[in-house]
């Protein structure tokens, strides 16, 4: 998937294949009570890219567009969603969008999500590539270790890519 999207962008290679990757089983034991509210607040991803099988009877997955509306995605049976994370606009230059999202509670029960996370990479640095960066297109971060973006995230509470301001090269 990593060859395909810097493929799609005009790149001969890409980096992400020693990329680590995180695998989590997500469960939310919606009570009665918990009908309306958030069972995962509103983020964006840390990584670059995730994976998701969401619950097919549940739903309560909602994705923020850019005017801040927020849309629920209905599960489709059979498919996986995919999104980006902070590292995608980071390595793209601003050119991929770290999308928010929530999960809202809809009904009773026990709702399953499944997920794989690519992350950042764990040896090198996170910088978009040179063909991204143009005189129209300048280069908008600072290069960092992904662990000292994680760090920033956890530690200053930045879950919804206000993380990535810390990193801009002319704030
Ligand atoms: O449970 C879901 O549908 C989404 C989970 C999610 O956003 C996450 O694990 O980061
Ligand atoms: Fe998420």
């Amino acid at each position: 998937m990593g060859r395909k999207i810097g493929h799609g962008l005009g790149l001969k290679e890409v980096p992400f294949e020693n990329w680590p990757c995180q695998f989590r089983i997500n469960k939310y034991p919606f009570t009665p009570e918990n009908i309306g509210s958030d069972g995962l607040r509103t983020h964006t991803d840390n990584g670059f890219l995730t994976v998701v099988q969401d619950d097919e009877q549940f739903g309560g997955l909602e994705v923020m567009q850019k005017s801040g509306n927020f849309v629920p995605v209905e599960p489709s049976p059979g498919t996986l969603l995919v999104n980006f994370g902070d590292i995608a606009t980071v390595w793209s230059n601003g050119r991929f969008y770290n999308v928010k999202h929530k999960v809202v509670c809809k009904q009773e029960g026990i709702r399953i999500s499944i997920a794989t996370f690519l992350l950042g990479p764990k040896e090198t640095i996170v910088e978009a590539p040179p063909e991204l960066v143009t005189s129209e297109n300048p280069r908008l971060y600072v290069p960092f270790m992904f662990e000292d973006f994680r760090k920033t995230r956890f530690f200053k509470h930045l879950n919804a890519g206000e993380a990535l301001d810390h990193f801009l090269l002319k704030p």
